[in-house]
């Protein structure tokens, strides 16, 4: 599904003062493209990713989902944020953020149990992501016997379990190498296009952006 992000403004206090972080982003991500999203540090990359997910509310502005009402504007009360980041967003953040204890395979069950899957469902689909991710063999191991870009694989898996309709990819290859690093972004690339999911994908390092559909520069909050 089309991510539509309209007029988005974001105000964070600063002291007395205040520190626009975003200002008055306009972004479409067609369904199936990836868009890379490219800046300075500090240039608003991540506050941007942060109101398209819904974990901060946009001072001003929204964010549409398809052709929908918004899911996201200033006056979205937090519970039905959560519902629509549960339901219809995967994210992959810098570091894995996967249970210690919990199996590859256990993680993704977890996710598709939140979101209201079938035991029978749960197990299949997991056990199919882990295969696209390249991942089979290790469905049993815990976080702390894989490899970093194992992990971040298991994450990428995890993001896609519910069929998200929009992922949303914070710096994923932080913790890699260059090489893994741009295995990494080919794969989720080449599995959102697949599921037909618009990706937002933020990057500080553009030779791995082989495959991404688009690049924007962000500056000072603002597209360039
Ligand atoms: N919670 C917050 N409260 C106040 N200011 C914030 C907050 N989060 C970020 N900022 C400020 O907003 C601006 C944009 O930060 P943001 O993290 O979005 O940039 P970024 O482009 O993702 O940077 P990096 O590449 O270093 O992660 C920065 O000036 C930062 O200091």
């Amino acid at each position: 599904m089309d991510l539509h992000i309209d007029g988005v403004t974001l105000v964070y206090p600063d002291g007395e003062q205040t520190l626009t972080a975003v200002d008055d982003v306009t972004l479409h991500v067609p369904s199936g493209e990836t868009t890379a999203l490219l800046g300075p540090s500090g240039s608003g990359k991540s506050s941007l990713l942060a109101v398209a997910g819904g974990l901060t509310r946009p001072t001003s502005g929204t964010v549409t989902f398809g052709d929908g009402e918004p899911v996201f504007t200033p006056t979205t009360p937090p519970d039905d944020a959560t519902r629509v980041r549960l339901t219809r967003i995967g994210f992959v953040f810098q570091q894995p953020q996967l249970v210690p204890s919990l199996t590859a395979l256990e993680q993704l069950e977890l996710l598709s149990h939140l979101r209201g899957r079938k035991p029978a469902e749960r197990r299949a689909r997991a056990l199919e992501l882990l295969d696209a991710v390249g991942l089979a063999p290790w469905a049993h191991k815990r976080p702390g016997t894989l490899s970093g870009g194992q992990r971040q694989r298991v994450a990428i898996a995890r993001a896609l379990v519910g069929e998200p309709d929009v992922l949303l990819v914070d710096e994923p290859t932080s913790a890699l190498d260059h090489e893994r690093g741009t295995e990494i972004i080919e794969l989720v690339t080449s599995l959102a296009r697949e599921q037909d999911a618009a990706m937002l994908l933020v990057t500080h390092d553009e030779s791995t952006l082989g495959s991404v559909h688009r690049l924007v520069h962000l500056r000072d909050g603002r597209l360039v």
